[in-house]
């Protein structure tokens, strides 16, 4: 058996976050060990972000990102925030470079206690989501699902934050839609080679919205920091919104999301710590730190 790691427990506004401590070791969170951790309801997650040595000069942690599912994701925004506060914490830093697969990184604490990513910039190609065939305009690709004649849901904007998002805009309640029935359908349909996060977005000012979001390997989840900002800078891109909206998500929690000028979009919210504990990478077999919060 390994030798076991530090966890903590967390959440970005209800985004489930399992942040591990993976710094001066070798291995990795296998995809058994995110199975078995998110079986336990004590641990269930949405994402896990492994905390790595750097990799990179100029970067000062390496973070590695699985979906609940043991597949890995490009990008966490709201696991994001996580590692920033617990990292925060310990070193009394409030700045952060990170390297992620989807490329650098840089985040910050702000003195209320919330934290802002800077997810990079958008990209807008079919090839570069992905999509399986040739779209010219992805603010609106086709798509659609319910009858023939009258889709329940259809012609979503499609955006990659570094990961592949589908959003779809809605008039009524975002919460009289089935998401459970149709995310997973639309996740893995055969336009998204890489599959994708399927949101669905009320717009309901030009600085403000209401999502929902079935995640590409998690599935409904409370909140999405990613998702958040596709929804932003496609409903900016369709004159839905303008570039700064604040975004009502299901947990109830609100995150912001700026479209700079520079093209990098800014996901500001708060995240929270739950329990900490340790863990063995490459099984999940987990334990409770004693002195730690319930
Ligand atoms: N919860 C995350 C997104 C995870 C994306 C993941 N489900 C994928 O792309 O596979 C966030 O706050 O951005």
């Amino acid at each position: 058996m390994a030798s076991t790691a530090p966890f903590a427990k967390m959440n970005g506004i209800g985004n489930e976050i399992i942040v591990a401590d993976m710094r001066g070791r070798g291995d990795q969170v296998t995809a058994a060990a995110a199975l078995a951790l998110n079986a336990d309801a004590a641990t269930r997650f949405d994402q896990i972000m492994a905390i790595h040595d750097a990799k990179t000069p100029g970067t000062a942690y390496y973070v590695d990102i699985l979906n609940s599912d043991g597949t890995s994701a490009q990008a966490c925004g709201n696991g994001m925030r996580c590692v920033v506060q617990a990292l925060a914490a310990e070193t009394g830093q409030k700045t952060f470079t990170f390297e992620t697969r989807a490329g650098i990184l840089n985040a910050r604490e702000h003195a209320d206690g919330t934290i802002s990513v800077d997810m990079g910039m958008p990209r807008f190609g079919w090839q570069e989501i992905p999509l399986a065939e040739e779209f010219r305009d992805t603010r609106m690709i086709e798509l659609q699902i319910g009858p023939i004649d009258a889709p329940v849901l259809h012609s979503p904007s499609a955006v990659s934050m570094g990961n592949p998002h589908a959003i779809f805009w809605v008039d009524r309640d975002v919460w009289s839609y089935e998401l459970e029935r149709f995310g997973p359908l639309l996740e893995n349909h055969p336009i998204f080679p890489e599959r994708a996060n399927i949101t669905i977005a009320q717009v309901t000012s030009p600085e403000s919205m209401i999502i929902r979001t079935w995640e590409r390997g998690a599935g409904l989840t409370k909140a999405c920091g990613s998702a958040a900002c596709a929804s932003v800078v496609a409903a900016a891109r369709t004159r839905r919104t303008g570039r700064s909206v604040d975004l009502l998500t299901p947990g109830g929690g609100t995150l912001h999301v700026e479209w700079r000028e520079d093209d990098h979009v800014i996901l500001t919210g708060a995240a929270e710590w739950e329990f900490s504990g340790s863990f063995d990478p490459s099984t999940g077999t987990w334990a409770r730190d004693t002195e730690s919060a319930a």
